[in-house]
């Protein structure tokens, strides 16, 4: 797959042109996915942000339970049907190879930030832990999920992952290069630590509404599905070495599975 197939002009300048168009898209995707990203922080630990995952007025359980369900399938289904090879392949036919993975990301992104405007609370407790000590400390291990996250992406390459890496690279008018199988530091004791630091932060609340429970519950029976597409693409692309990786290496918790 060619870089240059993306440009309808051979024309230098229309060229440069449309090299800029990609890097501004991929620059302001990655901005709004960063935004979207600590807004999902104070959206579960109801920390600084306005709106969280327990604010705003109760509307009836069947109603909250149907918006709420509604905002996560849309989010699962953008999520892992454009992160396909197949998926991947039409785009690349249809636009530019450079802005895929900056468009996959900008999509997923909105489809979150509509998931926290329209998140319907549901307050009723279902565990309050009141004792400080222990609030500060189950608080605490939420945040580290959260820098699990962060800290991960930039294991397997943070900039890549979030079209950055792609944009400036086709600016540069060069050939991206193909995704690389890489294994670094907490890659080598599971084979996903991005989404056990999501687990983490979602369940570990020193206060847990039905509202959270929901949201902590379907995202992660969501991650465990992302995690069979997501292997099944990778045996594809890696083959032999990712099954023997897959073999060798605990999928979320060493020693255990
Ligand atoms: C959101 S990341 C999640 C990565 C991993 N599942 C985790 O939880 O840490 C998904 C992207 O990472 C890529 N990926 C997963 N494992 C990888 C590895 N060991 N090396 C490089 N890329 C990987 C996948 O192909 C996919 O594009």
């Amino acid at each position: 797959m060619s870089i240059t197939t993306d440009t309808a002009s051979p024309s230098p300048l229309a060229s440069f042109a449309a090299r800029s168009l990609a890097l501004g898209y991929g620059a302001v995707a990655y901005l709004i996915f960063l935004g979207t990203f600590l807004y999902a922080i104070g959206f579960v630990t109801r920390y600084v942000v306005p709106k969280t995952i327990d604010s705003g007025a109760a509307a009836s359980t069947p109603t909250a339970l149907l918006i709420n369900l509604l905002l996560m399938s849309a989010f699962a289904v953008q999520h892992s049907g454009m992160a396909r090879q197949g998926f991947k392949r039409l785009f690349v036919r249809f636009g530019s190879p450079a802005i895929e993975r900056s468009t996959y990301v900008l999509l997923a992104s909105l489809i979150l930030l509509l998931l926290f405007w329209q998140w319907q609370p549901m307050p009723r407790m279902v565990w309050n832990i009141e004792r400080p000590v222990l609030a500060n400390v189950v608080t605490a291990i939420g945040f580290a999920g959260w820098l699990i996250v962060l800290y991960s992406t930039f294991l397997i390459s943070h900039f890549e992952l979030f079209g950055l890496t792609q944009v400036v690279t086709h600016f540069a008018g060069r050939m991206a290069a193909p995704m690389k199988f890489k294994t670094p530091g907490l890659y080598r004791l599971i084979r996903h630590p991005i989404y056990l630091g999501f687990i983490i932060a979602f369940w570990s609340t020193p206060s847990m509404t039905v509202g959270h429970l929901l949201f902590a519950a379907v995202t992660t029976a969501y991650i465990f599905v992302g995690i069979y597409l997501e292997e099944r693409d990778l045996v594809a692309l890696f083959g032999d070495e990712y099954r023997k990786y897959r073999q060798r290496v605990a999928m979320l918790l060493p020693g255990l599975f």
